[in-house]
């Protein structure tokens, strides 16, 4: 960047000559006028200063613009232990609502209902507890605003609880710990505070910040309390949606129904989903064409911080996944067409990752999972061969890596075996004193799984060895790349000498290692200098030209040696 005037800065920068004089000023530049130039440095100075300011203004103007949204409710997840009484809490919560109402449609399952307290709404997300696999719990704290955490008053912190705690953590979403079954005699919430605390976790009543509200999901003791909680977390993440932005939302729900079709629960985050609007949820899309709320009544609008059971969507769109609007069908087919294309390829490129073609790529992945885990099927002869090969592999586990035997049967390995080893990370079936079928063996080759035999059950362990070392190390193996034969020496003027070579088989190549062999016998190894062509530094030189080899360490040459370029390759074939 050359010197610029102020004027012409000013005029880049889209400002007034005084303006930027004036921060010229407080910035102790010395100038005439306008007119006067600034140096580089000035220049740039003032440009950051600038585009700081700019930023400044923009980001307040946004934290405006947001205050002026409307608000909106909370979506709230309920997360804890099994039998803790997450279901319960959700019933109560549901029922209380709908006794305040007057009869209205039958109460559908969406996914989601909403509480109304005298202070504002409550989301809830209901996914069952037992269908709550990890991925969906995890989604649903993401999806939600606020998790409320079950912990059973007579049981304690339990290793779910701890999940749940460190998903919530992990999506950023503040907890609420409801400590539950406080009606019980035998609850206590003194412990389960005590249990908090050894978690991190202070309740306010030790004077600590962690909320913590002893409730009985089963009498609804307290459960307005944990609602007036809620609403106050809501209130200080000062939550806030545009009705009128693009509408976007998430799938906390899909199914099929013999008579519907595909029905699909929608949280709508921002925006508001219309009947008759396009939309798309990962590689699905639709046209909605009709939207029932909570209460079974049909509506022809979902705001924001509504689930709603949406109709029309042409296939199941996978839970969690984020939903968006789309101005049109060609637009919608266009996106969904392309992401499948994208999902085909990903998985495509997903299979060759797996397709384990060697013990090398067993070795390599091995490595790049953080725990190495290998993964065997064993086959024997006999449940006493078995018995003998588990005892010994037992011993074999160190400290980096685990074994882990995924089956063990007696037989010939089979096609399912196969199946079982190509979908698991790093898996391998050895077999000892019974033969594969040639189509078991075809069958791996295809799939890429590594199966081998042994008659000897040392040998069998010992590959389990070599498994287990190799994964700190990668096992590599010489190989020869070429020779090369010296027909001259030459000195050169400024010291050192330079071989004159033919290469006589294969090629040299620039980063191989060379060993020099004079009447057969290593008498040098190391490093290539310089692989030149007559004037050109060259990376390699193919049999049957001439070459010139300066060596880093050695010009002892004689007409006559024999240069041997090597290279360290991984195994790539154990077998
Ligand atoms: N006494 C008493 N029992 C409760 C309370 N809350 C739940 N329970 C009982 O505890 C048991 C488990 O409750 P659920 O609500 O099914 O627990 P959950 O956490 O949903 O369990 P999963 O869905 O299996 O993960 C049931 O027998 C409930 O009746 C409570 O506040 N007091």
């Amino acid at each position: 960047m050359a010197k610029v005037r102020i004027y012409q800065l000013a005029k880049e920068l889209g400002m007034e000559n005084k303006e930027l004089m004036e921060l010229l000023d407080t910035m102790g530049v010395e100038y005439k006028s306008h007119a006067s130039t600034l140096d580089e440095e000035t220049a740039a100075a003032v440009k950051e200063i600038v585009a700081e300011q700019k930023g400044l203004e923009e980001k307040k103007k946004a934290e405006e613009a947001r205050a002026a949204l409307p608000k909106r409710p909370p979506v709230v997840t309920i997360m804890g232990h099994v039998d803790h009484g997450k279901t319960t809490l959700l019933d109560y919560l549901r029922h209380s609502r709908i006794a305040e109402r007057e009869a209205g449609g039958i109460t559908q399952h969406v996914g989601a209902f909403t509480v109304e307290t005298p202070q504002g709404k409550i989301v809830f997300i209901d996914t069952p507890g037992h269908e709550a696999f990890t991925t969906i719990r995890e989604r649903g704290a993401r999806v939600a605003d606020i998790a409320v955490i079950v912990i059973a008053a007579d049981d304690g912190i339990m290793p779910q609880t701890k999940e749940a705690i460190a998903h919530a953590k992990a999506a950023g979403v503040p907890m609420i710990f409801a400590i539950n079954k406080i009606d019980l005699p035998r609850a206590d919430v003194d412990k389960v505070m005590q249990d908090l605390m050894k978690e991190g976790f202070v309740p306010e009543a030790y004077g600590g910040d962690a909320i913590v509200v002893p409730i009985s999901a089963k009498t609804g003791e307290n459960v307005d309390e944990l609602l007036d909680m809620i609403l106050l977390v809501a209130e200080m993440e000062d939550l806030r949606a545009d009705p009128e932005a693009e509408p976007r939302g998430v799938i906390l729900e899909s199914k099929r129904d013999k008579q519907a079709g595909v029905l699909v629960t929608l949280l709508v985050q921002e925006g508001t989903f219309r009947v008759g609007d396009y939309l798309v949820a990962g590689d699905v899309w639709g046209k909605i064409r009709a939207m029932i709320d909570p209460d079974g009544k049909q509506v022809k609008e979902a705001p924001p911080g509504t689930a709603v059971q949406v109709l029309g969507f042409r296939d199941l769109p996978e839970a969690g996944t984020a939903v968006e609007w789309v101005p049109d069908e060609v637009a919608a087919k266009h996106i969904a067409e392309e992401r499948q294309e994208e999902r085909k390829a990903r998985e495509q490129e997903e299979a060759e990752r797996r397709k384990v073609k060697s013990m090398a790529d067993l070795l390599r992945q091995m490595q790049e999972g953080q725990k190495a885990e290998i993964n065997l099927i064993l086959r024997a002869d006999t449940q006493g061969s078995l018995e003998a090969i588990k005892g010994i592999l037992a011993k074999e586990e160190t400290e980096d890596v685990k074994i882990n035997v995924l089956l063990e049967a007696v037989g010939a390995p089979t096609e399912g075996d196969i199946l079982l080893a190509s979908t698991t990370e790093n898996a391998a079936i050895l077999s000892f004193g019974v033969n594969p079928p040639g189509s078991v063996k075809k069958k791996a080759e295809q799939k890429g799984v590594l199966l081998k035999s042994f008659r000897i059950i040392y040998d069998l362990i010992d590959e389990v060895r070599e498994m287990v070392r190799a994964q700190t190390e990668p096992e590599m193996k010489e190989e020869v790349v070429g020779h090369a034969e010296v027909r001259a020496v030459f000195k050169l003027p400024k010291g050192g000498k330079v071989a004159g070579c033919m290469v006589t088989d294969g090629k040299i190549v620039r980063n191989a290692e060379i060993r020099v062999l004079r009447g057969g016998e290593e008498i040098w190894s190391g490093r290539i200098d310089s692989l030149k062509r007559f004037k050109d530094d060259v990376r390699e030189v193919a049999a049957g030209y001439e070459c010139g080899i300066r060596l880093a360490g050695f010009d002892d040459f004689q007409e006559g040696d024999v240069l041997e370029a090597v290279r360290q390759v991984e195994v790539s074939e154990a077998q």
